[in-house]
């Protein structure tokens, strides 16, 4: 099944589906006008196939735009993933794959919703450092890191960021003296995060750091981050990054 996506000038998206059949969209899916894109193929394609049962319909979703606010943060705030998750309800997919979601409240939200896994991305990023150990960098990251560790039979350092009068405080719970580590986690926004970890396990002798995020938006560059982190891997479900520092595994033609 082939469709076209239209804008009109006024930024309006209108869809038209080219060729019939199962309907599957691969999007990035990290804007809102994506979300338009996607109920506008389903609208067309929903009109076409009203009595058609036998065909099927899935999305797979690379970044889903507003998958860290998962919950009403403050009050008399929104919240924003539940506005986003509705809206794709709506559109009744039978199967919806969303790539590594910052945490499981994502896949609660959206009806008939999948994982699609990290695990290959890391795996490689793994072989090309020559097996470091990984490293978690907060409570949310530990889960997922510790499940590929078990897979990698690597060897995995936990380590935890707690605010002690607003400052970050950064402790790391095993010894990466001499070592090669990797630290894994879901997104970088400005990678501050990682650049503070980075440096504490220099402090502490790690011999090189490496950094893997599935969703890299680095929205403030990489020079502060070339301080101390010697590679960054990630896929390119935010957006293609051309810079010798990154290495993007595909995850979407775009
Ligand atoms: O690039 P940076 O600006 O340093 O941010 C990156 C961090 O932010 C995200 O967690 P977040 O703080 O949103 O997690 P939370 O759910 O614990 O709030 C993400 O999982 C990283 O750990």
């Amino acid at each position: 099944m082939t469709y076209e996506i239209k804008n009109f000038k006024d930024g309006q998206v209108t869809a038209k589906i080219i060729e019939s059949g199962d309907l599957h969209i691969k999007i990035r899916g990290n804007s809102y006008e994506d979300l338009f894109r996607i109920a506008s193929i389903k609208e067309a394609w929903d009109n076409e196939n009203t009595t058609n049962k036998k065909l099927t319909t899935t999305l797979t979703i690379y970044c889903l735009i507003g998958q860290r606010s998962d919950r009403r943060f403050n009050d008399l705030e929104s919240f924003d993933l539940k506005i986003i998750t509705s809206f794709i309800n709506t559109m009744n997919f039978d199967r919806v794959e969303i790539l590594h979601p910052h945490s499981s409240i994502t896949l609660a939200l959206i009806n008939n919703s999948k994982e699609l896994k990290n695990y290959e991305y890391v795996k490689k990023a793994y072989s090309d450092i020559g097996y470091p150990v990984l490293v978690s960098p907060d409570a949310g990251a530990y889960k997922t890191t510790h499940e590929i560790a078990e897979k990698l039979h690597a060897d995995l350092v936990p380590s935890n960021k707690v605010r002690i009068n607003g400052v970050p405080v950064i402790s790391i719970q095993g010894d990466v003296k001499d070592k090669k580590c990797l630290i894994v986690d879901d997104l970088a926004d400005g990678g501050r995060t990682f650049k503070f970890l980075a440096e504490e396990l220099k402090k502490q002798g790690a011999e090189s750091v490496f950094l893997y995020v599935t969703h890299a938006q680095f929205n403030y560059g990489f020079a502060e981050l070339k301080e101390s982190i010697d590679h960054v891997y990630c896929t390119n479900s935010y957006k293609n990054i051309d810079d010798d520092y990154v290495t993007q595994y595909k995850v979407i033609d775009a």
